[in-house]
């Protein structure tokens, strides 16, 4: 479990992280999301320690990152899978991490299996594509077989086989009881990966619920209807008292309604129906009107805004022994 507490970092002016309460649990994948710059980066650095809250507190299973013996036992992360040292093969990058936390050799071998990277082992990890960088991070964070494991967007730069994969990965890393905590900017893929969702913007807490609640929250859910006796239709509807919005294609919409009392009341007054279909928003369309007025960088066709470059997380960098 990984529990934040009023968790807070300033950098001179700027609130990147806001107050952050919340607590991400075993067992499910939990999804988290922001629009660009909303503080997902800052607060994951937070919790390993890369970086000191302003304010508040994080724990990693009721402990302090720096207080972990072994921390990669307890959580492992992929927050930049370009920072690792280059001029090392994909087995020795590992090797050095495993044997800084008490891991046997052949864990090593163990996780370079499961990603896949095996036949590339002995390859300068400089010369990794980014889709080999992203798994040879992951592999990183699972090496010491932790509880807990946390994701900066794992599917950047993977290809479709390696998007499916790492959906399956984390689902079944959560299936076996761990924490799964994941970042990402595709919402297709989180929509089919997440159960709980976890949403920022401004580096405040705007959501902390389950996916299915968060779609039905932040959206609009109606039945659609095509008929080619719409006129009578639209007569035995409002008849029962159901409130009707016409489209423009000559489509009916029921909000809220149920088909299956809307296709009752068509079959009882012999009406034919050409569509008869619940819609329900995409994960895509909720976070975009949940987060719509917390959205710093706007694109603009003629002015481009690019956010002040910063320097890269130090990931793997910082940990140590407890
Ligand atoms: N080291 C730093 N110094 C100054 N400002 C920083 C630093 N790190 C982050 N920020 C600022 O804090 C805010 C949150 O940044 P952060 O990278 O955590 O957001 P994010 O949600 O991960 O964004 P993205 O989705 O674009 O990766 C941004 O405005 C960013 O410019």
């Amino acid at each position: 479990m990984i529990e934040l507490e009023g968790l807070t970092k300033r950098y001179g002016e700027k609130v990147a992280v806001n107050n952050l309460t919340f607590a991400v649990r075993p067992g499910i994948v939990t999804g988290f999301l922001g629009p660009n710059g909303a503080g997902k980066s800052t607060t994951m650095r937070m919790v390993l320690g890369l970086d000191h809250p302003t304010a508040g507190d994080v724990r990693i299973d009721g402990q302090h990152y720096d207080h972990l013996r072994d921390p990669l036992t307890y959580i492992g992360a992929l927050l930049d899978a370009k920072a690792m040292h280059g001029g090392r093969s994909a087995f020795h990058h590992l090797l050095c991490l495993a044997q800084s936390n008490g891991i046997p050799k052949a864990r090593v071998h163990e996780v370079l299996d499961t990603v896949g990277l095996t036949p590339v082992a002995n390859k300068k990890a400089k010369g990794f594509s980014l889709g080999m960088g992203q798994r040879l991070g992951i592999a990183g964070a699972l090496l010491g077989d932790p509880r807990i494991l946390m994701f900066d967007e794992p599917v950047n730069g993977l290809d479709p086989e390696g998007i499916h994969w790492i959906r399956n990965l984390m689902k079944s890393l959560a299936a076996q009881g761990r924490t799964v905590f994941v970042s990402s900017h595709l919402m297709s893929e989180m929509a089919l990966t997440a159960d709980h969702l976890v949403v920022i913007g401004q580096g405040r807490l705007l959501a902390d619920t389950s996916m299915a609640d968060f779609i039905q929250q932040n959206s609009r859910s109606y039945v659609r209807i095509r008929s080619p006796q719409r006129e009578r239709l639209l007569d035995v509807l409002h008849g029962a008292g159901i409130t009707v919005v016409e489209t423009g294609s000559g489509m009916l919409e029921v909000d809220g309604g149920k088909p299956e009392h809307i296709g009752e009341l068509a079959a009882q007054h012999q009406i034919v129906l050409h569509e008869l279909s619940p819609q329900q928003a995409s994960l895509e369309e909720a976070f975009m009107q949940l987060t719509a007025e917390s959205v710093e960088y706007h694109a603009h066709a003629d002015t481009p805004h690019t956010p002040t470059p910063r320097p890269a997380p130090q990931w793997g960098g910082d940990w140590k022994r407890g």
